[in-house]
């Protein structure tokens, strides 16, 4: 019951069309158009109205809309140009049509007197309305040309393209729309009373002239919704396609218990808490079945991921497999360096340290260890999968800080440490909430645990705004706190500018705070030190004899010594939410009172403000994650790379949110039930543009 193996006109190549030549076929592909019916589902971005005429006195800026009125006067201009310049009037205002280019002809013909119809968009120029090289026609009193009947659709288009021509197209496909198959449960249709399937996609590409006042574009009209719910319900079966490709090939089956982890608990100054012991049970559990574990584990800033990555490593070298554990940054990667050495070396455990920044005689004996698999993990950033390295038996990949790997990156390391016909184990760590609805969809092919709870005795971090003016009250209440033994992070920022100016702004602080707070002893650290340099003075700050840290946003993640517990963040206002969150989980994690200033210039903008109060009001990361999604919107929530994989045509991942558990539920029953009709959803759905099917993507 596949629509291509249906020999309808609808699923036959767009070439048996009438006049659609090879060119236009490839102009078509370029759009994801491969099929008659794909012309269907290419769906309009936005609409004309061409259906009435506008009194000139109604018209606001930015409508896209059509007048009538008489020609006042038509004049030639030179300004910064030569331009001209057509007045025309309706009796209830005055409009300006202003063409950069024209012709003799033209202008003769815009004559004084002369009745004109014109549609464009409305503009505002010099306190007067006018349109810009407006579509226009002259029109003889007792002969106007009718007007449309539909709203006029906008479609996504490619060079050489024409809207005209699309309109054409889909105009001759919509004569077979009444052949398209149902492909949503009846059940369903009739639980939401989804209108049929034809209805929709007439009305979307023809839309009748009311709808004009009531914008089809907010997605709420009912054909809208049951579109978008098929949409969402196509992607959800490529992503759940996706999981069961994976789920065909084999990894090592690793058995639980293991004995290292138990050891190392003995030996742990702390308990797990109870969403810790939850998470490492659920990647026990994965490590054992025989096919690769792809988790993705979300736990809030200093809510304990490091030791749910050891266990799942230690399960991973009890059972004679490596391990390899890549971070964003070297910072990160040299911090999870001493983490995994201060816990698995007392256990016997070789840990080994890859960077980019080893001469190559330096990591020729690390690499040497893993190969002979005296290594049992190696730690590092991206430089750990560059082609020097091998492992003797990989078994488990660590990825942290997941929003900064795209989904094609994660694939090809799965590539890389695929081992006969093994593959290994994937767990991927992010400190980076994303709503739970929005990572059903962004990261349907991984399973999904969170850390909901934080370490016992940790004091909620005290947030506050303060403008730049106050600066020398803040410096002076600094001083005071290391009086007191307190340790401070002081973080510049300089959003947009190169590396080497924000290190030059932290130099210039670091100075005058040194200038003006003699009797504290203060350090620097940003991105061009050194990393050995960096490495000591994190192992100075850590060691408390350093009282204040200036540094760049390279502390961002990861980085923890227990004993800091203020923040400063310099110019808060430029950064965005999630960031300053991040910044702020430097402090509070350990049980003394911790308190973080947001150091604004003002004015401050709207969205800023809302930034600032919404941290000042909450630390939970979850809360947080869903105000930025109201902020910012999914694409930039998930990262440009993800928001790519996503090309969605009607749905919003944020407007359209509430559907999303449903359409999980509904994507289930039609794998279990009508497996025939989740292949037909997709290739309805995910033709990608160039005709490279998504469902291809989502396999490979
Ligand atoms: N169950 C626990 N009880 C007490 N302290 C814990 C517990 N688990 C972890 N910790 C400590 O809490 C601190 C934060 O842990 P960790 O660095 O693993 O957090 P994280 O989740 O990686 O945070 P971030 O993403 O902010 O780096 C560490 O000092 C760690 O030793």
């Amino acid at each position: 019951m596949t629509e291509s193996a249906t020999p309808k006109l609808l699923y036959q190549p767009v070439t048996a069309l009438k006049g659609v030549n090879e060119a236009t076929a490839e102009k078509l592909l370029r759009l994801g158009i491969l099929r008659v019916v794909d012309l269907l589902f290419h769906l309009p971005l936005r609409y004309q109205d061409r259906t009435r005429i506008y009194p000139i006195g109604s018209l606001r800026t930015e409508q896209e809309v059509t007048v009538e009125g008489e020609i006042e006067l038509t004049e030639v201009v030179i300004r910064a140009r030569k331009m001209l310049l057509c007045h025309i009037s309706d009796g209830t205002g005055w409009l300006t049509l202003r063409f950069f280019h024209f012709t003799n002809g033209q202008k003769h013909s815009l004559s004084k007197g002369a009745a004109i119809r014109c549609f464009g968009e409305v503009r505002q120029a010099g306190g007067k309305l006018e349109m810009v090289h407006p579509e226009y026609r002259l029109v003889n009193a007792g002969e106007l040309p009718p007007l449309e009947n539909t709203l006029t659709p906008t479609y996504p288009s490619t060079e050489g393209m024409q809207q005209r021509s699309l309109n054409r197209l889909i105009k001759l496909a919509l004569e077979q729309v009444d052949q398209l198959e149902e492909l949503l449960p009846q059940p369903l249709i009739r639980e939401y009373q989804f209108p049929p399937l034809a209805d929709c996609l007439r009305l979307l590409h023809q839309p009748p002239s009311e709808l004009a006042s009531r914008p089809l574009l907010d997605g709420r009209h009912p054909v809208q919704q049951r579109l978008i719910f098929e949409e969402l319900l196509a992607h959800q079966l490529g992503v759940q396609q996706a999981r069961h490709q994976i789920n065909q090939v084999q990894a090592p089956r690793m058995q639980a218990p293991n004995q290292f982890f138990q050891q190392l608990l003995k030996r742990l100054p702390f308990a797990p808490t109870s969403a810790q012991t939850r998470v490492i049970n659920e990647i026990s559990h994965d490590l054992g079945l025989g096919s690769p574990m792809n988790r993705l584990v979300q736990g809030d800033v200093g809510s304990g991921k490091t030791l749910v990555a050891v266990a799942a490593a230690l399960q991973a070298i009890a059972n004679g497999y490596q391990v390899a554990l890549m971070a964003p940054t070297e910072l990160l990667a040299e911090q999870h360096y001493r983490n995994f050495c201060t816990w698995l070396e007392p256990l016997g455990l070789d840990v080994v340290y890859i960077s980019g920044n080893q001469t190559v005689k330096q990591r020729r004996r690390q690499v040497e260890n893993l190969l002979l698999g005296i290594g049992h993990i190696a730690i590092g950033t991206h430089a750990l999968f560059q082609r020097t390295v091998e492992f003797l038996q990989l078994g488990l990949i660590i990825i942290d800080e997941q929003h900064r790997f795209g989904v094609h990156q994660r694939l090809e390391l799965r590539e890389k440490g695929k081992q006969g016909d093994y593959y290994p184990h994937q767990l991927v760590m992010t400190a980076t909430p994303i709503p739970r609805t929005l990572a059903m969809t962004a990261y349907g092919d991984l399973d999904y645990s969170i850390i909901d709870e934080l370490p016992p005795g940790r004091t909620p971090i005290k947030t506050v705004q303060l403008n730049n003016d106050q600066r020398e009250r803040l410096i002076r209440r600094t001083e005071k706190a290391c009086q007191r033994g307190c340790q401070v992070y002081w973080v510049c920022t300089l959003i947009d500018e190169s590396e080497v100016l924000q290190c030059q702004a932290a130099e210039d602080t670091a100075t005058l705070l040194r200038e003006q707070l003699p009797d504290v002893t203060i350090g620097l650290i940003h991105g061009r030190l050194h990393p050995s340099e960096k490495e000591r003075i994190m192992a100075a700050f850590k060691a408390n004899e350093l009282q204040l840290l200036v540094a760049t946003t390279v502390i961002e993640v990861g980085v923890d010594v227990p004993n800091a517990s203020i923040m400063i963040i310099e110019n808060a206002e430029r950064l965005g939410l999630s960031q300053l969150h991040q910044l702020r989980g430097r402090v509070g994690r350990g049980s003394a009172e911790s308190s973080c200033v947001l150091l604004y210039q003002a004015p401050l903008g709207k969205t800023a403000q809302k930034r600032l109060e919404a941290l000042c009001q909450t630390t939970d990361g979850f809360e947080i994650a869903n105000i930025d999604l109201e902020l910012r919107g999914p694409g930039e929530v998930l990262g440009t790379k993800q928001t790519g994989d996503l090309r969605l045509r009607l749905a919003s991942l944020l407007r359209d949110q509430h559907w999303l558990p449903r359409v999980q539920e509904v994507a289930k029953q039609i794998v279990a039930n009508e497996p025939e009709k989740a292949l037909a959803l997709t290739q309805r759905w995910l033709q990608r543009p160039g005709g490279d099917s998504a469902i291809r993507f989502f396999q490979s």
